[in-house]
């Protein structure tokens, strides 16, 4: 059978797992950025990936996406792994990667229209989604522009059109607000979860907490390249002591409040002031 032609989501519809990693590892020299990482992601579901700078969240959706090489460790998405079904497996996942990875001297239709036939889309519904695309994200306005001349949050934009052009069936979005305004913020969280309706599996990362919390179902929390908490958002509160967490007696802990908690360990010893400043 031609493995790279076959459907992953078919030949892997009985695995319920959309992501899955089995004792992940990713060291730079002698650094372990990612230390013995197992967790997975079930089908359909909401997730959020977080923690502190530099805990090792980027690195982690690198090797998931087939972007970087695992040091040691196993990924299998929708079942399947990169070595066996590598084009196959990036035909059904979208990804906004850390550096939006934007081809700026593209205006923002040629772009779409490039990475739609990159997708294996005909020229037609290329065509038709770019168009579309522009208009949900008020790019449309901005059509002869070049990417490099974006600003920061238009190319964020651009970057999710990019990753949905071709309808990918798991969504891999790294810091997909950051930069974002408000209004297009509320849009891009309708269409998330309008695509977790259809069974798309969302893997996400950011710092804003509130936003993982009224999205996410599930949520795992990585802390100098190793996972300390993974599982639903009850699970994880049924995990923190509310005292230790600072919360409130009588209501349900934020879930900042439980991160806060479970990495927070050691922060007290950070100075909370620099005298100098006035
Ligand atoms: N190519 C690289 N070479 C050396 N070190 C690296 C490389 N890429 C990442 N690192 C290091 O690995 C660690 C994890 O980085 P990573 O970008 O995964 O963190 P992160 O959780 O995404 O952080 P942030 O929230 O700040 O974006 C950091 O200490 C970073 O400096």
């Amino acid at each position: 059978m031609d493995v790279e032609n076959e459907d992953p989501s078919e030949s892997g519809r009985l695995n319920d797992k959309a992501i899955s990693c089995q004792r992940l590892t990713r060291c730079f020299g002698t650094f372990t950025a990612v230390n013995d990482v197992s967790f997975s992601v079930a089908r359909g579901q909401f997730f959020g990936f977080l923690g502190p700078n530099g805990a090792g969240k980027s690195t982690t959706i690198k090797m998931l996406t087939g972007l970087l090489e695992p040091t040691s460790g196993q990924v299998q998405i929708l079942g399947r792994d990169f070595g066996a079904s590598a084009l196959a497996l990036k035909r059904q996942i979208g990804v906004v990667p850390e550096g939006m990875a934007l081809l700026g001297r593209l205006t923002a239709p040629e772009y779409l229209r490039f990475v739609g036939r990159m997708y294996g889309l005909d020229q037609e519904t290329t065509s038709r989604r770019t168009e579309e695309l522009l208009e949900f994200m008020s790019l449309a306005n901005e059509s002869k522009k070049l990417i490099t001349d974006f600003s920061h949050g238009m190319q964020k934009k651009l970057a999710l059109a990019a990753a949905v052009i071709h309808g990918p069936k798991v969504l891999f979005l790294d810091e997909p607000f950051e930069g974002v305004d408000a209004l297009a913020s509320g849009t891009l969280k309708a269409m998330l979860q309008g695509m977790i309706h259809r069974g798309v599996t969302i893997f996400l990362t950011s710092h804003v907490l509130e936003i993982v919390e009224r999205l996410c179902s599930h949520v795992a929390i990585i802390h100098k390249g190793r996972l300390v908490a993974h599982g639903s958002l009850d699970e994880l509160r049924a995990g923190v002591s509310p005292h230790s967490a600072g919360g409130a007696a009588s209501g349900k802990l934020t879930l900042e409040e439980m991160f806060l908690s479970i990495v927070g360990a050691g922060h007290e010893s950070v100075p909370q002031e620099l005298s100098w400043l006035a």
